[in-house]
């Protein structure tokens, strides 16, 4: 599906641009092959200032390469970028901080010096990345090992280092790429903590991911990616308004004027005691489809209307294939 043609796309984007003026990161239709293999095929991506975006898919979706274009580490092969305002990546480097999917940090270097390094990449005198790298450290709990090597840390102690070190220069834009990978439970908690805490101070903050929860907790606007095409790029309450909320209701009575306002098809699970229960989507308005249980006498004993969640939605956009693949690429231990 093209949605750069998508009505509710462009309305967005133009609602977001009257709104703000602002979009972080805008990229139409980025193509990329290796060896004559399509690896990005026409991605369109619209990251609203201030706001927390993920790119959610399975591995070998396209979401490295496409952070990677938007980056200017590597180049399309057609489409446009425009990241903080301009079509030039390099021009803008200082302005970002970027976690890549290669985890690393010089073993022998302790945690603060680390991140000082880090923060000289992108201009930051090491004095002074020093300074703030503590205070990061600290800020994030991890205090007590800022003066420790690399190499006496953790895996997750060590990646959560790096992460802090993209920080360091205080970017507008943070580009993280599969930020949650490699880390327990508790940390992947606090790193949500972390990018929601960026957010709210006016950061960007774009990452892949696939762990569609990761996604559904934190994102205001998603690009669902599978085999390198998007077949959906917009807000999560659009992707998740795709499917019919869905009805649970349980009644006294089995019969009765009211089974009229239940949709064709929708049949009753007969209860022992005698009354009914109804699994359907809802088609039309809720306050109708009350009234005529309640003046129809139904006898409502519970009554439950659930919109989709993200994984039913991405199912329906992506099918089903693509769920599968998302699942058998979470590593055990990932939290969803
Ligand atoms: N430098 C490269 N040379 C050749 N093929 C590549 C290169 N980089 C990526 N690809 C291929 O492009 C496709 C997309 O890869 P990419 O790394 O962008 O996916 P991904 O969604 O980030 O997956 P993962 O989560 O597994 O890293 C894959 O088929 C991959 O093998």
């Amino acid at each position: 599906m093209d949605m750069t043609k998508s009505p509710d796309k462009a309305e967005f984007d133009r609602a977001v641009q009257a709104d703000t003026g602002t979009l972080a990161i805008e990229a139409r239709d980025l193509v990329k092959r290796f060896d004559g293999t399509v690896a990005v095929d026409g991605v369109d991506i619209s990251v609203p200032a201030g706001t927390i975006y993920g790119i959610l898919g399975p591995n070998g979706a396209g979401k490295t390469t496409t952070l990677r274009m938007l980056l200017g580490i590597i180049d399309p092969d057609s489409g446009t970028r425009k990241v903080l305002g301009s079509e030039n990546p390099h021009a803008i480097a200082h302005r970002i901080g970027y976690l890549p999917e290669e985890r690393g940090l010089y073993p022998s270097m302790k945690a603060v010096d680390a991140i000082a390094f880090v923060g000289s990449l992108r201009g930051l005198p090491r004095a002074e990345g020093r300074e703030r790298g503590r205070k990061l450290m600290e800020d994030y709990g991890f205090g007590h090992i800022a003066d420790r090597q690399i190499r006496q840390m953790s895996k997750g102690q060590a990646q959560t280092v790096q992460l802090l070190s993209t920080l360091v220069h205080k970017p507008d834009l943070v580009v993280l790429d599969e930020p949650f990978s490699g880390l327990d439970a508790i940390s992947q908690g606090r790193l949500e903590k972390l990018i929601r805490g960026l957010a709210t101070e006016g950061t960007t903050v774009i990452f892949s991911t696939h762990v569609l929860a990761h996604a559904e907790r934190l994102c205001e606007r998603i690009a669902i990616i599978a085999g390198g095409k998007v077949p959906f790029e917009g807000l999560v309450s659009t992707a998740r308004d795709r499917l019919p909320p869905q009805v649970h209701l349980e009644t006294r009575n089995l019969d009765g004027p009211w089974r009229s306002a239940l949709p064709t098809g929708a049949e009753p699970q007969v209860k022992s005691s005698g009354g009914a229960l109804f699994d359907f989507s809802l088609t039309g308005e809720v306050e109708p489809l009350l009234a005529a249980l309640i003046e129809g006498g139904a006898g409502i004993e519970a009554l439950s209307i659930e919109r989709a969640g993200l994984h039913d939605a991405f199912v329906a956009i992506a099918g089903e294939a693509a769920a599968r693949a998302l699942e058998e690429g979470t590593a055990e231990g990932d939290v969803k």
